[in-house]
């Protein structure tokens, strides 16, 4: 059974997937990876397979290879491993919790399946709790990101009595912009000592007062500097600090969407901006020129400049 969790705090880096130039795994970038984010972004914990790992677009052999490898390399060294088993088939997001479970993994993730949708609440509390079952043992976390899946149930509603459904339940990764939803998630999870981590980067400030308890997201493999100093501002009441801090990373943000910001793009900008070789997207996604990847890895190094 699933002993009570420590809430999960601060930035979490959702990581991005190294792949060779050929766009196989490429596993040996993994323990710089551990090294960069703690030595260079003061980044703790990590978030394997979730979309900026591109997680959906791995087999399974890649998703179980990649989750091994970040436990084995963050073992001593990072505070928490949580690896997302999300997958369209409930078979194999148990396949995947069962094997997460089996590396030394802190906490599994599960994003809604979005293929076949489920029809209300109860379905994806169900489908949830058959995830469960596989890893009793793992704190439990619901992945919510209704851009991506287009699953737009309300997690207030997802919420209710899940506990006497799934006992490993611990909370959610919450990345919409509906805040209503988000407070009333936050009340919920508080209640009972689970945790509610923010997903949305660029307006993590406003996420805050409403009593989220950490964040997971892409750009902290980059901005966790920066991010960190703006959840240090808001914790000392520096508002204007804390206000500057967040507009510049959605300067940055902002100034990659004018070029058509998306999760290739990102990946290239990871590559340039800490020197770790992330490789190519995956299909369907497609690279893009390196003078776009410069213009805007440009940008982000001004904006983070002289900030962190
Ligand atoms: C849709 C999406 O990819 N959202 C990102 C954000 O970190 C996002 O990249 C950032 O806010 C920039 O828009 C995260 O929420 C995703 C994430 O945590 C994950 O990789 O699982």
């Amino acid at each position: 059974m699933c002993p009570e969790t420590e809430k999960l705090t601060g930035l979490i880096a959702a990581t991005f997937t190294p792949l060779t130039p050929q766009g196989e795994l490429n596993l040996a970038v993994i323990g710089p990876y551990v090294d960069y984010l703690l030595e260079k972004q003061s980044v703790h914990s990590v978030f394997v397979n979730g979309t900026t790992g591109e997680g959906c677009s791995l087999t399974m052999q890649e998703r179980k290879q990649l989750a091994e490898e970040w436990c084995r390399q963050g073992k001593g060294k990072l505070d928490r491993v949580i690896v997302h088993v999300g997958c369209l088939s409930v078979k194999e997001s148990q396949e995947l919790a069962r094997h997460a479970a089996s590396v030394g993994a802190d906490a599994i993730a599960v994003i809604s399946p979005f293929f076949f949708k489920p029809s209300n609440a109860e379905a994806l509390r169900m489908f949830l709790k058959d995830v469960s079952s596989a890893a009793p043992q793992l704190p439990l976390y619901y992945y919510h990101l209704p851009s991506m899946t287009g699953v737009k149930l309300n997690v207030s509603e997802i919420l209710e009595g899940i506990e006497k459904q799934i006992p490993s339940f611990r909370g959610v990764k919450f990345s919409s912009v509906d805040l209503g939803d988000l407070g009333q998630c936050v009340s919920y999870c508080r209640l009972r000592g689970w945790s509610v981590l923010y997903g949305v980067d660029e307006q993590l400030l406003g996420a805050l007062p409403l009593g989220v308890n950490g964040a997971v997201g892409s750009t902290y493999n980059y901005a966790g500097n920066v991010m960190n100093g703006m959840l240090s501002a808001y914790e000392k009441g520096d508002l204007p600090l804390a206000q500057t801090l967040q507009v510049k990373l959605k300067d940055t943000i902002t100034f990659a969407t004018s070029l058509g910001f998306d999760l290739a793009m990102n990946k290239q900008m990871m590559s340039l901006y800490s020197g770790l070789p992330m490789g190519p997207p995956r299909l369907p996604l497609l690279p893009w020129p390196s003078d776009t990847i410069q213009d805007v890895v440009k940008k982000l190094q001004q904006d983070m400049a002289d900030l962190s």
